[in-house]
């Protein structure tokens, strides 16, 4: 398997513990470098909790969380502060809820992504104040970076209206062209197809393929809808009570009976019973 072979995360043994309650119990998966990866399970899985691990929001209780750049380059994601984990190792993410700056335009929203590179370019405002040339091309590179993206989401003409103006599946887009502004090399996305009618589900799925093909940037999403998991997705893990259950393509996912039970909520006798048949 592919994310065996050549993973850009690997995480073993995470524990997430909140008071008395496990949220993630000795996790191990691995993020295939060119795929798209699935984190799915039922409401309180632990889903979230991980993404929160890996971004530098929780630190784990247990756990190595190891993100490996192309040029051999190791970041223990779990030893990092959360602004290093989006700068060092270019981990970005999306949340649940839209975070875009809603009063500010489509175009400014993806300027301010690239922020940290500007303030480099501007040598911290002085260059910028003085309109060296320096900082000058770094602008130039921004916002062609920005109407490169405005292009793929299909908004370049809507550079100007107010990001909080645009439909709710237009400003989900642009969430995530926002984060690869930041040029990741891991793309987390928590319930990106969430509110979506089917027409946007399946922009978002061009999208996301798009990211997988056509940049150095691996995806990681958590999603309910199953159509955008099992059209999209190379690889899906299934989490359940804070543990792993299943682990593989889609299609080994989709006849795992262990799946099944957990979504279907059956009795814990009857999971029993559904593990013995699959030798679990
Ligand atoms: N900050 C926190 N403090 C206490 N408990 C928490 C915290 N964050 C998560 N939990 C608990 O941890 C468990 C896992 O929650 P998490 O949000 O990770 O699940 P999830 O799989 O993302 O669920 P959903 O699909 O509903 O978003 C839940 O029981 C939740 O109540």
């Amino acid at each position: 398997m592919r994310w065996e072979n050549d993973p850009i995360l690997t995480v073993e043994h995470l524990r997430m513990r909140f008071g008395g309650l496990v949220a993630v119990n000795d996790l191990s998966f691995k993020v295939g470098r060119r795929d798209v990866t699935a984190l799915i399970g039922p409401n309180g899985a632990g889903k979230t909790t991980v993404f929160n691990c890996i971004t530098g929001f929780y630190k784990p209780n247990e756990g190595m969380l190891t993100l490996r750049q192309t040029d051999g380059d190791a970041h223990l994601l779990e030893r990092l502060p959360g602004h290093r984990i989006a700068q060092d190792a270019r981990v970005a993410r999306t949340f649940q809820n839209i975070r875009l700056f809603s009063g500010m335009t489509v175009l400014e929203n993806l300027l301010v992504a690239q922020h940290n590179t500007l303030m480099q370019a501007s040598g911290f405002t002085l260059a910028g104040l003085f309109g060296l040339p320096g900082f000058r091309n770094a602008e130039k590179a921004a916002v062609e970076k920005a109407r490169h993206w405005l292009e793929k989401i299909n908004l370049i003409d809507r550079a100007d209206d107010p990001a909080g103006d645009l439909p709710y599946g237009d400003q989900r887009r642009l969430e995530i062209a926002r984060a690869m502004c930041t040029d990741p090399v891991l793309l987390c996305l928590d319930e990106p197809a969430a509110g979506l009618n089917p027409r946007e589900s399946q922009e978002l799925n061009t999208l996301l393929l798009s990211v997988r093909n056509d940049h150095d940037t691996a995806v990681l999403l958590i999603e309910h809808d199953m159509s955008v998991v099992m059209q999209i997705s190379d690889h899906v893990i299934v989490l359940d009570y804070g543990t792993k259950i299943a682990d593989g393509t889609p299609e080994e996912i989709r006849n795992d009976p262990r799946v099944i039970a957990a979504y279907l909520g059956v009795d814990d006798e009857e999971v029993e019973q559904i593990e013995a048949e699959v030798g679990a």
